[in-house]
This record gives C-alpha cells, structure tokens and sequence, in this order.
C-alpha cells in the first residue's frame, strides 16, 4: 500500500465546505485502489488571521513543502476586506504560491456533455464540446511587482508594477508547448504588446520558445480581441498561455463555458511532481455555510492531484467519471441547476459522488 502525504489548506467561506467533500471522494478512492492519503490541515488565509494574526503562519509554509502535494480551498472574505492590502488573506494564497515555486498554473475548462444546457453560450457555439486550458503565469506579473503609493499633482497615486523577464517566460512557454504536443498543437499566447513592454517581452520569448516546437501552430492574440473571442468563438482555442493577471481573468470568463465557475479545476505546478490543487472559483462568501457550494470544482482538481503528482490516471479517471455519472443521473447543485429545478446540496454531491466511486 502507497502512503501519500497531502496538506490540507481549507481556508475561508465555502473552501472548507467543498474541501470536505473531496476528502471523502478521496477517502473512498484510497478504499477502492487501496492507497492511504494523509491529512495535515493548516491555516492559511482570514480564518489564520482571526486564529495567529497572520495569514501565512511558518507551519503551513512547513507542511506544505513537507508533504507530496497541497489541496487548498479559497481564501478571503468580507470579514477581512477593510485590512491593508499587505495583510489581506489573499496574500497567503499569492505567499503560497510564491514559497512553492507553484509558477504553472493549468486551468482545464471542459465542457461536460450533460452540462451542455448549463452553458449560456448558444447551442451551435459549443456543438461536439469544448475543450481548453488556459496555462497561467502564476508567480510573476502584477501581482507580485513593486506596489506602493505616491504624491502626484493629481492627488495621492497608486502603483502597481507589471514585470517580466525572459526566464520566467521561457518556463510557463514551455510548458503550454510541452502541452500543446499532448493536444492538438495549437498555442494562443494572449498579451497587451501594442501597449505594454511587459507585453513585447513576452511575445518574442513565447516566440523563441515555439521556435523549438515546430508542429505546434503559435497565434498572438490581444487580451481585449482574446476575451471577445472566448465567447464569440471558443472552439479556435486548445492551449492559451499568459501573464498572471490574465490568465486569472481569462480563466473566470472560460469557466463559463463548462456552466459554472464552481465545475472549473485547477493544478498549480512547481518544476518536478510537485503541485498544489485548487479550484478556480474564491471563497464565494454570498454563499458561505448554507450547503449551496458546487464541490466539484475541487473534487476535479484532487483528480488532477492524483494524475499529475501521484501518477495515478486510473484512480483520476474513475473520480472524473463518478462526477460525470452524477451529471448524468441529472444531479445539479443551484450554480448549474436549471430555473424551477430543485437543487442538490453541497453533501449530497459529495454522498452521490463517493457512492458513484
Ligand atoms: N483562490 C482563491 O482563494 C480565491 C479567492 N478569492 C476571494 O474570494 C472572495 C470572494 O470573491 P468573488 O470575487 O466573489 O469570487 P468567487 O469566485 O468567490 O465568487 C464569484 C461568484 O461565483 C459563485 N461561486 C463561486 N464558487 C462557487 C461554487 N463552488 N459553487 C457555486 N457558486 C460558486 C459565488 O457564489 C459568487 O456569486 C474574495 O475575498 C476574493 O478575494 C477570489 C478568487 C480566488
Ligand atoms: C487572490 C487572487 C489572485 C486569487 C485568484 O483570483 C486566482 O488565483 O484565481
Ligand atoms: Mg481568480
């Protein structure tokens, strides 16, 4: 029997809720193929905040880097939205990441045959499925440049610096590429480079980069043309690479296209094996403890864990097919249900989902 340790970073809102349910699917697979998974649950984000004061304490930084992967929740909330910008609980999730070295993020936006109906593109749109992943740039970028404020003539002034360089555009390059040879061969790299240097940079090295996989079709598209395009005509997609701004926006825009932003996976990779899972959606605190949230979102993503970190497709296919099973037997929570129809919850998903494994 194969142990693997993973850390467990519920966070706030509904992440515990739909990290709950993915231990059980995971509890259940374990069964079935017989692995052990371990546990060890660590704060991070407000609920670390409310219990040390920070929201990235050592420990979970510790245990993370101590175990094969990471499945984390969401982080943040209204409780916490009036803290500075340093101390926010979203800086645990971007500190994560950055201690990690989670640099490639994969964001998988598929949609599901039964959820076709769910879709509010038009039915001749997504005709024979849609199948995209967005390949973002996870630890460079706006989000982690110089930031601070200054006198201007105009008032106070805010900044925050959008940064590059040639190395870390080479490595996320490389992977959408690596990607793209699995796929259908075909890069869309999406960037600002009639306005932004950042930009410019990142068009020529993603170039050099393609220079190197010559089967792979590589197209340039501006974020502005290429977010008109995920509705208008999402089939020209297969493999998008871009920044870290976006590629989180993009992303939230593509994960319409499988109905909902609670069915949309994600894996955050280091180089090597290493990964922290996650769902594209936050801690939707509109929703928070009243048993609506879609789990599936994170469950996809622990069918991701078990493929990319541990190796095991057999045990990812059978939790993606349970998921599909529940789809199809016409189970929807109320992100994904039709007008008038009654909703599951949050548990009862993850009871049909285990029960289909
Ligand atoms: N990875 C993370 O931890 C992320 C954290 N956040 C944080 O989460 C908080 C809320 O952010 P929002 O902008 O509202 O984005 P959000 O993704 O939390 O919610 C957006 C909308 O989608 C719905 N939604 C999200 N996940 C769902 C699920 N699994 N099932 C059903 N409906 C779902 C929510 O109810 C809400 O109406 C903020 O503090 C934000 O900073 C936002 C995005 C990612
Ligand atoms: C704190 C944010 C950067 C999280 C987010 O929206 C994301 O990574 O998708
Ligand atoms: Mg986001």
């Amino acid at each position: 029997m194969m142990n693997y340790k993973i850390a467990i970073v519920p966070g706030d809102g509904i992440g515990p809720e739909v990290i709950g349910q993915t231990i059980r699917v995971l509890d259940k697979v374990g069964e079935k193929f017989g692995h052990k998974f371990e546990y060890t649950e660590v704060l991070a984000g407000g609920c670390a905040i409310d219990a040390s004061g920070t929201c990235l304490p050592q420990e979970t930084i510790d245990t993370c880097r101590a175990s094969d992967a990471v499945l984390l929740g969401a982080v943040g909330g209204w409780k916490w939205d009036t803290l500075p910008g340093s101390e926010r609980p979203e800086m645990a999730l971007l500190g994560l990441r950055k201690e990690l070295g989670l640099f490639a993020n994969l964001r998988p936006a598929l949609l599901f045959e039964d959820l076709a109906e769910a879709c509010p593109l038009k039915a001749e749109i997504v005709e024979g499925g849609l199948d995209i992943v967005v390949v973002r740039e996870l630890t460079g970028g706006i989000y982690f440049g110089e930031k601070g404020t200054k006198d201007t003539d105009m008032g106070l002034a805010a900044y925050d610096v959008e940064q590059y360089a040639e190395e870390e555009v080479r490595r996320i390059a490389e992977v959408a590429f690596d990607m793209a040879m699995k796929r259908n061969k075909k890069v869309t790299s999406v960037d600002k480079a009639n306005v932004l240097e950042s930009s410019r940079l990142w068009r020529r090295v993603v170039a050099e980069v393609g220079e190197k996989y010559p089967e792979v079709e590589l197209n340039n598209l501006y974020i502005d043309n290429a977010a008109m395009q995920m509705v208008r005509n999402p089939k020209q997609f297969d493999v998008i690479v871009t920044s870290n701004i976006f590629g989180d926006i993009l992303s939230d825009e593509a994960s319409m296209i499988t109905g909902s932003i609670g069915m949309l996976p994600s894996a955050s990779l280091a180089t090597g094996n290493f990964g922290m899972y996650e769902p594209v959606h936050g801690s939707a605190p509109d929703i928070a403890g009243k048993d609506m949230a879609n789990p599936m979102a994170t469950i996809l993503s622990s069918a991701m864990m078990l493929r990319y970190t541990f190796g095991l497709s057999d045990e990812a296919d059978a939790v993606e097919s349970a998921v599909k099973k529940v789809l199809a037997d016409g189970y929807r929570t109320s992100d994904i249900a039709k007008e008038g129809e009654n909703a599951i919850g949050t548990v009862k998903t993850g009871d049909l989902i285990v029960e289909a494994i």
